[in-house]
């Protein structure tokens, strides 16, 4: 009996003094957080902001009503503040001076919007730093490289040479039915366009069922990626955890066949250069997107690779597609929204007779070019551009930990109280004297600094052309509610919520 009581009051003890020790480790644990955190709350200085738990409140409203948000977080905070979202803290810039600082003056911030959305990362190939053109670092030396690469091709080889064609035979391909959804319409006249820019070799037609699987999977990208909910955090933070992710493998598929297009590349340069009896590299001449990534493979360090290229490649479509998904169907509800001022642009394009893409023609287009304008102010595309940081750093009287996102602004800059009459759709405010009155450092559609978009200089111009075609061609009409202008999905990218239009072809008539 005696042992018996003995061997238990042994059991006894070794499991209390396992449960002390354990909970002695993970009071330490937490002594540790509660101390790094008080830490770091007394090293880093951030604005002043709705940030933290006692504002729980804002900090989820922030996201529920984002688009609110930014516009009245101005008021509250006009220079700048800090807010928690769901994707972590970030400084919101809200005056001009304070965003060309950071944008300008940090080239070393990272463009945070594709590292956290479009998963193609690191998680292709461990170990190796964040790849693409649009992800590179900036400093990083091939992410300038290869941005430096693209505005070249696009100024030297692409402008004034087969862009119009390209653009004309997409806007040909697009047979707009009677009633048609927007948002799905514009996306694959632009995965079209940003293919055959990217490869002009690839074969773009309706009967390729594995061209056709690519616009497919590459919708249901579009789809996920500019959601920006908590739903959609949860899902990024359980794939990072479980390795699954629909959309990853998705993208897998789509870099395998993009890797195709470079497989098939080299074998042409290798017939080319055996055919010319010479040694060719192919830093000669740049035919489209994938030819000058291909040509900075020599200079760049780390080598880039197929793995790397095609990842570049396809940011490049994703982006591009996106964009011009979303700033088509913002125009062509506007269109509808506003019949009088879309009037005035299709009798400019008739008077010009501005029935096919021509960018060189585009400036004479000053209301089509005016409209555009207008649109991205009050629906910019992109409503805040998002960066981060790669290091600590001080700056005025904060100091910033590293990984901090920094946003500018954008949607509040477009309606600051430095424009007339700011939430007035007047597509006169760009015309003739109107000019003037145009306030410097408060429009940027399309990002600013080293990382502003490769296509900037001629956007405007290729967006005036590509509507005033379609105005040219076809009257739209409602056919049901359409959505409010101040509506959208407003995610990463501000693109209006699913509609359909009915279009009428004049020629048809
Ligand atoms: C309406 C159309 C477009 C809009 C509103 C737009 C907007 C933007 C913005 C705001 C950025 C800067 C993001 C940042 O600073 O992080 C950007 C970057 C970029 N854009 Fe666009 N974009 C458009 C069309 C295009 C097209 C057609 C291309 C195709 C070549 C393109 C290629 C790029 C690339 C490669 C970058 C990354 C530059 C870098 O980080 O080095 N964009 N774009």
């Amino acid at each position: 009996m005696a042992d018996a009581d003995h061997s238990s009051d042994g059991g006894e003890n070794t499991f209390m003094s396992f449960f002390t020790s354990f909970g002695i480790h993970i009071l330490m644990v937490i002594i540790v957080i509660i101390l790094k955190w008080q830490y770091d709350r007394n090293r880093y200085r951030y604005p002043k902001g709705p940030r933290d738990w006692r504002n729980l409140k804002d900090a989820i409203s922030f996201q529920r009503k984002k688009r609110d948000n930014l516009l009245n977080l101005v008021n509250d905070y006009p220079d700048s503040c800090t807010v928690m979202t769901h994707t972590g803290r970030l400084i919101l810039l809200n005056n001009s001076g304070f965003i060309n600082e950071i944008f300008l003056g940090r080239a070393d911030l990272v463009s945070n919007k594709v590292d956290n959305y479009l998963e193609n990362q690191l998680r292709y190939k461990e170990g190796k730093h964040i790849r693409t053109g649009i992800v590179f670092r900036h400093q990083d030396h091939n992410a300038r490289i290869i941005h430096k690469a693209l505005v070249n091709y696009i100024d030297n080889n692409l402008v004034n040479k087969h862009l119009d064609v390209m653009v004309q035979e997409q806007l040909q391909n697009l047979h707009l039915s009677k009633q048609f959804d927007v948002r799905r319409t514009t996306f694959y006249f632009a995965v079209r366009l940003l293919t055959s820019l990217s490869c002009s070799s690839v074969s773009i037609s309706k009967n390729d069922k594995v061209f056709e699987l690519f616009e497919q999977n590459l919708y249901k990208i579009s789809k996920a990626i500019h959601e920006d909910t908590f739903q959609k955090s949860a899902k990024t933070v359980l794939s990072k955890l479980t390795g699954l992710s629909e959309t990853l493998d998705i993208n897998e598929n789509v870099l395998d066949y993009i890797k195709t297009w470079i497989k098939r590349r080299r074998e042409e340069s290798n017939i080319h250069s055996n055919n010319e009896q010479r040694v060719t590299s192919t830093t000669e001449t740049s035919n489209d997107f994938l030819d000058s990534i291909l040509n900075c493979i020599d200079e760049s360090s780390p080598r880039l690779d197929d793995d790397d290229i095609s990842a570049c490649i396809l940011d490049i479509i994703m982006h591009g597609s996106e964009m011009l998904k979303g700033a088509l169907s913002w125009f062509l509800l506007y269109v509808v929204q506003y019949p009088e001022e879309a009037d005035l642009c299709r009798r400019e394009v008739r008077e010009k007779n501005y029935s096919k893409f021509e960018l060189s023609s585009t400036e004479s287009l000053i209301y089509t070019q005016a409209f555009i304008k207008e649109v991205l102010r009050l629906s910019p595309v992109v409503p805040v551009v998002v960066h981060s940081t790669l290091e600590d750093f001080k700056w005025r009287t904060y100091h910033i930990q590293k990984r901090t996102q920094f946003g500018a602004n954008i949607l509040a800059l477009h309606h600051s109280i430095a424009w007339k009459q700011a939430t007035k759709f007047d597509i006169k405010r760009w015309i003739g004297d109107n000019l003037s009155s145009i306030p410097t450092h408060s429009y940027l559609p399309f990002g600013l600094g080293p990382r502003a978009c490769v296509a900037e200089k001629y956007l405007f111009n290729l967006l005036t052309g590509i509507l005033g075609v379609l105005l040219y061609h076809n009257d739209f009409e409602k056919i049901g509610p359409i959505p409010d202008p101040i509506g959208g999905t407003f995610g990463l990218a501000n693109i209006p919520p699913k509609y359909s239009l009915k279009a009428t072809s004049f020629s048809a008539n």
